[in-house]
């Protein structure tokens, strides 16, 4: 432990990291939670080992880690959400409509859900270790209400969506869709679900239209943080149940995640990096299906 400390320290671009982080969040780094209790360290790196001691035993474990970086690998991610002269991470532009948004070459990931399912929080939090930044959330839902796109430097860009169901924006669907299925450098969607109240009819609908549009997206299983362990379970299962039956284009895994105490946050950083093609991962994925990057989806 203490030696992987000192070599964080002696890590080129450490010190870019340390400027940002003076008023970031104190677990907005993964070198300022190497210090924290073993335990503790492992619900924040890999927050399905906070759920894991009570799944039935019959239930196969295999597929909630497919995706299982290694330290050193989401380290290297890190870096990429620090910013620095040579690689800024910026907001953008928004845009209303897919002609209005920008021409972009670099991979691009975009986040969907439902609206306050907390799109709009965990860009923030991937974005906490560059503050400066502003990504707007908010706890009445409906407040994003155009696409939003942020550059991380050369490597690849984040979009907010506005989120459906509850108080969405009335060109939602004209507004989403059209970027679902004709964006270019898209690689991944990412699909949120509240963990603490699980999947909803808007949900469902959600999911059968990325499996309609038949590109590639993953699930993320927000505020795990909220409600008892018994629900977010129940609910897990359900989705897993549903991701297993209905789903074609759904990659296995979910991600489980609290934007509040950044459970999830680092895998999530690295699980992008990764499929951006912006990290090589010391660590081969156990899945072919997610062994996929930007270079040959
Ligand atoms: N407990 C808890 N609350 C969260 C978490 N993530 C977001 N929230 C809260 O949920 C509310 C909605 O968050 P947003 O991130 O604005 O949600 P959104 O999905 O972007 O919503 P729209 O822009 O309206 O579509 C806010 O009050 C957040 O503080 C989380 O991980 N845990
Ligand atoms: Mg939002």
């Amino acid at each position: 432990m203490f030696s992987l400390q000192l070599r964080l320290w002696l890590h080129p671009g450490a010190q870019v990291c340390v400027v940002s982080r003076l008023k970031a969040h104190r677990l907005a780094s993964l070198q300022n939670t190497v210090a924290l209790p073993q335990k503790k360290t492992q619900s924040l790196l890999y927050p399905f080992s906070q759920v894991e001691p009570y799944l039935d035993r019959s239930i196969d474990r295999t597929q909630f880690q497919l995706f299982h970086p290694s330290v050193e690998d989401m380290l290297k991610a890190e870096k990429l959400f620090c910013s620095s002269p040579s690689h800024k991470i910026d907001y953008y532009i928004s845009a209303e409509r897919m002609d209005h948004a920008p021409v972009m070459k670099q991979p691009e990931v975009c986040f969907i859900g439902r609206s306050n399912v907390g799109k709009s929080s965990l860009i923030k939090a991937l974005f906490s270790l560059t503050p400066e930044v502003e990504v707007r959330v908010s706890k009445t839902p409906g407040h994003t209400k155009k696409m939003n796109f942020f550059r991380v430097g050369k490597a690849f860009t984040i979009v907010d969506m506005p989120g459906y169901g509850h108080k969405a924006p009335k060109d939602f669907v004209d507004m989403v869709e059209p970027y679902l299925y004709s964006r270019k450098n898209l690689v991944r969607t990412f699909l949120l679900v509240d963990g603490s109240v699980g999947l909803q009819k808007a949900d469902l609908i959600a999911l059968e239209m990325c499996e309609e549009i038949r590109r590639p997206y993953v699930m993320v299983v927000t505020k795990i943080d909220k409600g008892t362990r018994g629900v977010l379970l129940s609910n897990l299962m359900h989705l897993q149940d549903a991701v297993k039956t209905h789903t074609s284009s759904c990659f296995p895994q979910p991600f489980l995640l609290s934007s509040l105490n950044f459970w999830g946050i680092y895998l999530l950083r690295c699980f992008i990096a990764h499929i951006t093609g912006s990290i090589t991962l010391t660590t081969p994925p156990t899945n072919s299906n997610e062994g996929a990057t930007a270079h040959n989806l």
